[in-house]
């Protein structure tokens, strides 16, 4: 084989290579997309915005009520707001990693009651339902915090 054909067939081979890469890479960011978009949870309930909004009404509901508001005297909304978005938006499958403080270290010290903690859930519920989720929507959300309950209230 002369040295011209062997070089051409080795760009050749390249070339082939640089395309079957791209396609991967290209295809496989686009079965990710289209997954996500079929399947997950955060898409379906309309993603940050929506978490926004019922976290924010959770919130404010929860700041004033008269047996658990005072836990979070001192905690700026806006913060908390934003870590429980985060970690939502990461349990129901969006593309969020929750960096915040790991839920056992930041409850262990409040002595909160289980009746509490039913609460709080009752807040969230309510919003969401104000919000417009569906029955089914609010329950899945639900189930996914349900375990959070034992690294928040003290037994
Ligand atoms: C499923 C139930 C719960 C979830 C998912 C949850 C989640 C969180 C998250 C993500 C934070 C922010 C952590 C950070 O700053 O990085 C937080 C903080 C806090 N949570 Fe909860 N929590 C739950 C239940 C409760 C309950 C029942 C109470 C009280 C009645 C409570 C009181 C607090 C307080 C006072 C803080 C602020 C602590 C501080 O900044 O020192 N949480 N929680």
């Amino acid at each position: 084989m002369s040295t011209y054909l062997h070089k051409t067939r080795i760009t050749t081979a390249v070339i082939a290579l640089l395309f079957i890469l791209l396609g991967s890479i290209s295809g496989c960011s686009n079965t990710h997309t289209a997954n996500q978009n079929a399947t997950s949870l955060y898409d379906e309930i309309g993603g940050s915005k929506t978490l926004n909004t019922v976290f924010g009404v959770a919130i404010n509901r929860i700041y004033k009520d008269p047996v658990i508001g005072h836990y979070f005297n001192g905690v700026p909304k806006s913060h908390l707001r934003k870590q429980l978005v985060s970690q939502t938006c990461e349990l129901i499958g969006g593309p969020c990693v929750y960096e915040g403080k790991a839920m056992l270290e930041t409850h262990k010290d409040l002595n909160i009651k289980e009746r509490e903690f039913y609460i709080l859930v009752e807040y969230v519920q309510d919003a969401m339902r104000d919000v417009g989720l569906t029955y089914q929507q609010e329950n899945q959300i639900l189930q996914k915090l349900a375990p959070i309950k034992y690294e928040t209230i003290y037994l």
